[in-house]
């Protein structure tokens, strides 16, 4: 490159863009010029009725036990749990995901306690439907919480039974409709669980309780916070890639979502969610059926971290991810975040 005046002339002349011919008068930035008219335009939308807000309960009362891994989450006992369904309903979130933090000593070979009428969830469930009816409430089916080798299911030489499992699943869920579940979520993927569930709920006279399945459930590194949260990490041995799904496979869900459906499901679920924003839209693209997104503990933990360090933005970061769900077709998501966003939405 020289740098006499002539040669910089030229480029001047050369390089003199026609932005308007380029795009044929096309200008996307022009909606984008004021708050109001991106306001106008906004495809996508988070309101309370979206969420899901998923509580641990343990037993005792009047406690609060912060989770160390998820900061502003804590286990509550059932008295708190309470008063967090009040404030949920207050904040027009539809439903509580409850998750039991099971005490060691009721732990065993095949979770037993999971059967008992009378276990963590039962009365947590009995209680709020007692004091704040008018919010619905969804328990986990799986036999994690319960197991003294943390995994989902019943073992035997070290694996994991499914029709077995099915048949323990299936009471499970049948105490749990029991004590005044309105949405049974099965985590725990075996085969055919969807169908039998539903199948004893209809027998049992619970034909309103509604299912949404855990459908495309990955084997994640994302749930190491929950299983902190709910005590599993202390006793699960191994992993859970014989039941729970292939991160490198997305066709599998397709599968999956066909069964479920088949077999009775309501909603389907996919979880993680950030990490798994292309089997959401596929889901809902090839099925159109109310279609969730799981945004797990690990999500909720980097973003907390991050935004603690001083990294990101938490709250900008947490609008973002969520409004993702939205975009990629989630009718609604569970999200530690739900309060949060809830009370935001609240104050706006
Ligand atoms: N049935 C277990 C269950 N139910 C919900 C979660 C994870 C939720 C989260 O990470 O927030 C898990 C963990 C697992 O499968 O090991
Ligand atoms: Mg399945």
């Amino acid at each position: 490159m020289t740098n006499s005046p002539k040669s910089t002339a030229e480029t001047q002349h050369s390089t003199k863009i026609d932005v308007s011919a380029i795009t044929g008068g096309r200008r996307m930035r022009r909606n984008r010029r004021s708050d109001w008219s991106r306001r106008l335009i906004r495809e996508n939308a988070i309101t309370a009725n979206d969420l899901i807000w998923p509580i641990f309960v343990l037993d005792g009362e009047n406690k609060i036990q912060p989770v160390s891994s998820m900061p502003g989450v804590d286990r509550l006992s059932i008295d708190n749990a309470v008063r967090a369904a009040e404030k949920a309903a207050k904040l027009g979130i539809p439903v509580l995901a409850l998750f039991p933090y099971t005490d060691p000593a009721l732990r065993d070979d095949t979770g037993t306690e999971a059967l008992n009428e009378n276990n963590l969830t039962c009365r947590a469930l009995r209680a709020i439907k007692k004091e704040v009816p008018e919010i619905g409430l969804m328990t986990d089916v799986a036999l994690d919480p319960y197991t003294s080798h943390g995994h989902d299911g019943l073992m035997r030489d070290g694996v994991i039974l499914n029709d077995e499992t099915v048949e323990q699943l299936t009471r499970q869920a049948l105490v749990q409709a029991e004590a005044g579940s309105d949405i049974i979520g099965p985590s725990d993927m075996m085969d055919g669980r969807i169908g039998a569930i539903r199948q004893a709920l209809d027998c049992g006279d619970y034909l309103d309780v509604q299912i949404m399945a855990y459908t495309a459930k990955y084997a994640s590194a994302f749930y190491g916070p929950f299983r902190d949260a709910v005590g599993a990490n202390a006793t699960l041995k191994g992993d859970k890639q014989t039941y729970q799904m292939d991160p490198c496979n997305s066709d599998e869900a397709l599968i999956e979502a066909e069964l479920d459906i088949s077999e009775g499901a309501d909603m389907l679920m996919v979880k993680p969610g950030m990490p798994y924003l292309d089997v959401l839209r596929r889901l809902k693209d090839s099925f159109a059926m109310p279609t969730f997104a799981y945004q797990v503990s690990g999500e909720y933990a980097m973003l907390c971290a991050a935004g603690q360090n001083g990294w990101l933005d938490q709250d900008r970061a947490m609008w973002e991810s969520l409004i993702a769900f939205k975009r990629a077709g989630a009718d609604g998501i569970l999200t530690y975040f739900a309060p949060k966003i809830a009370e935001a939405l609240a104050n706006k």
